[in-house]
């Protein structure tokens, strides 16, 4: 199986647990591309989306799903979302779409999390893949610095705005071992607006994309 494939078998497997009658909420990127492509096969079950990104907002739209404003909603009983790697305790690095600002948000409101992934986004140690930190362009000089001092090695993503309009930082070099500290540490720097650590708000399930099938976590 390719790794589209896989991906695709976890968007559909996400649907299972998609309610009638309930609004969505979206993740971004190719994995959760595929599930908003399942999801308006599904369309006339369910109200309507909220989007982590203006990207999976336009191809929400597209297929003629509605997307309401998280403002304008109460609740939402699930977000379903790819990783850039997920472990054993289901924590997760986000953001190589740059997009880990607004799914923090979306995820901070929903009931349930539900982690979309193939199998090579599956970790022992977080961390392998860059972590991305999203900042206030004036202060990406003393983010950097402090990035430093955590032990990374910050690299300024060249070209890329967020859908906030800030930049993005993407740290090398990190073994994070404990994933609760340094995502409240990098908070703390003046100038972070989040960064891409889903530690203290892991997922409640991952759906794992592997050869022999979808495996839940
Ligand atoms: O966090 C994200 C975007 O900000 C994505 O969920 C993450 O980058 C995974 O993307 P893909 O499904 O394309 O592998």
């Amino acid at each position: 199986m390719t790794q589209d494939e896989l991906k695709q078998a976890v968007a559909r497997a996400a649907i299972s647990f998609v309610q009638d009658g309930t609004i969505v909420g979206v993740g971004t990127g190719s994995t959760a591309n595929f599930f908003i492509d399942e999801l308006a096969k599904i369309k006339h079950r369910i109200d309507g989306a909220v989007a982590s990104s203006e990207a999976s907002a336009a191809r929400l739209k597209q297929h003629g799903i509605p997307v309401y404003d998280l403002n304008s909603i109460s609740e939402l009983s699930i977000y379903v979302d790819g990783a850039d790697e997920v472990n054993k305790y289901r924590q997760m690095i986000k953001g190589g779409g740059a997009a880990l600002t607004r799914e923090k948000i979306v995820a901070a409101v929903a009931e349930k999390f539900i982690c979309i992934a193939d199998e090579s986004k599956w970790v022992d140690i977080l961390g392998k893949f860059p972590l991305p930190v999203e900042v206030i362009p004036m202060a990406r000089s003393h983010v950097g610095r402090q990035l430093v001092k955590l032990g990374g090695y910050p690299v300024y993503r060249e070209g890329t705005v967020t859908d906030n309009g800030n930049i993005i930082i993407d740290v090398h070099g990190l073994q994070i071992a404990e994933a609760n500290k340094l995502e409240s540490a990098i908070n703390e720097i003046v100038g972070v607006v989040t960064n891409g650590l889903f530690a203290h708000r892991p997922a409640d399930i991952v759906l794992l994309g592997t050869k022999d099938g979808v495996k839940t976590h």
